[in-house]
């Protein structure tokens, strides 16, 4: 069957897998995404028209924000990482929000942690050991992040290295010319071997949409590696000149909403690089429910890839249990 009979018989609801079950792809099908366009103004309309509708406020507002602390994934990716700063990181990821805030909202007892941490390869041992028996998956960029232009024999072995230090989940980086040259079944291949490499470990495949010139081949490069399993679809490296936004991200959700009436199977979002304040947040969540329905907002299939958003989420919580905002500096890390 093609898109269109595939769509036709399947009505227009989202057929989702409520057990998450693994994406396990399918075979290369450009039929779904070869005749796609993309309108930019229209999508840039609906993306800002979208988070002003809605206003979600005080109670909702602070269990929202506290959803999007578990759907974080607490990050560093600098190059002066050290084990001492992955160690300070990862207490946090374990503790996001100050005792005292969480007795105030009467989750002393919640066990709120981040989603994941996600850090360099040489830095996985580092964030396994500071986060055993908490639960907390460790997420490694691999494959020559931030640009992937290292050979693929090594970019794989990495993968390999990654996992074998204990990383739960990978996040890869695509070769960007695959998709400026619309070379389909290369980009297709490659993202499939290294779903391969990362074995158990869930897979997220990093599109870094500001270098892929258009929307339609943001809309394409997702179905790619959807079709070619990854677990979850990234907006971006957060090392791009523009990272995540919103029209991008509402074109990524179309792509995987489409993915998942095509396939019958349900794959994740990741918007990750510039996000740094709760009302980020609250966007993301916003866009998530309206296109995708609470489902999503969840970790399992859903991160907010960000090195320094928590602060102002534990701020803006401080702020709705006292009353009073706290100098930033009192909530610098994350
Ligand atoms: O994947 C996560 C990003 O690299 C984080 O980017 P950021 O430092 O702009 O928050």
């Amino acid at each position: 069957m093609n898109r269109q009979e595939i769509l036709v018989s399947k009505g227009t609801d989202l057929a989702v897998q409520q057990s998450h079950a693994r994406n396990a792809g399918t075979k290369l099908a450009l039929d779904w995404f070869d005749d796609i366009a993309v309108n930019r103004s229209a999508t840039e309309r609906r993306a800002a028209t979208l988070t002003t509708r809605r206003t979600v406020k005080k109670e909702y507002q602070a269990a929202w924000l506290i959803k999007a602390i578990t759907c974080i994934d607490l990050t560093t990716l600098a190059g002066d990482d050290t084990a001492g700063r992955v160690h300070r990181l990862c207490a946090k990821a374990k503790r996001p929000v100050r005792e005292d805030i969480l007795e105030a909202l009467g989750l002393a007892d919640a066990n709120i942690t981040t989603g994941a941490v996600c850090v360099y390869p040489t830095m996985v041992p580092h964030a396994v050991k500071a986060l055993r028996g908490s639960g907390i998956p460790v997420a490694s960029v691999a494959t020559g992040f931030p640009a992937g232009l290292t050979p693929l024999p090594q970019r794989l072995a990495e993968i390999h290295y990654a996992v074998g230090e204990g990383a739960a989940e990978i996040d890869i980086v695509i070769t960007r010319e695959y998709v400026l040259t619309q070379n389909w079944s290369a980009l297709y291949d490659e993202i499939g071997q290294m779903r391969e490499a990362a074995g158990d470990a869930h897979l997220k495949a990093i599109l870094a949409t500001s270098d892929l010139n258009t929307l339609r081949n943001v809309y394409r490069a997702s179905m790619v590696a959807m079709q070619a399993g990854a677990d979850f679809i990234k907006t971006s490296t957060g090392k791009e000149e523009v990272n995540a936004t919103l029209p991008v991200s509402l074109i990524m959700l179309r792509a995987l909403r489409d993915y998942g009436e095509l396939s019958g199977q349900t794959v994740g979002f990741k918007p990750a690089g510039g996000m740094k304040t709760a009302k980020d947040a609250m966007n993301w969540l916003i866009l998530m429910k309206e296109e995708l329905g609470l489902l999503w907002m969840q970790p399992e299939l859903f991160r907010l890839g960000a090195s320094s958003m928590l602060g102002d989420i534990e701020r803006q919580l401080e702020h709705y249990v006292t009353g009073r905002y706290a100098a930033s500096s009192r909530h610098a890390l994350a």
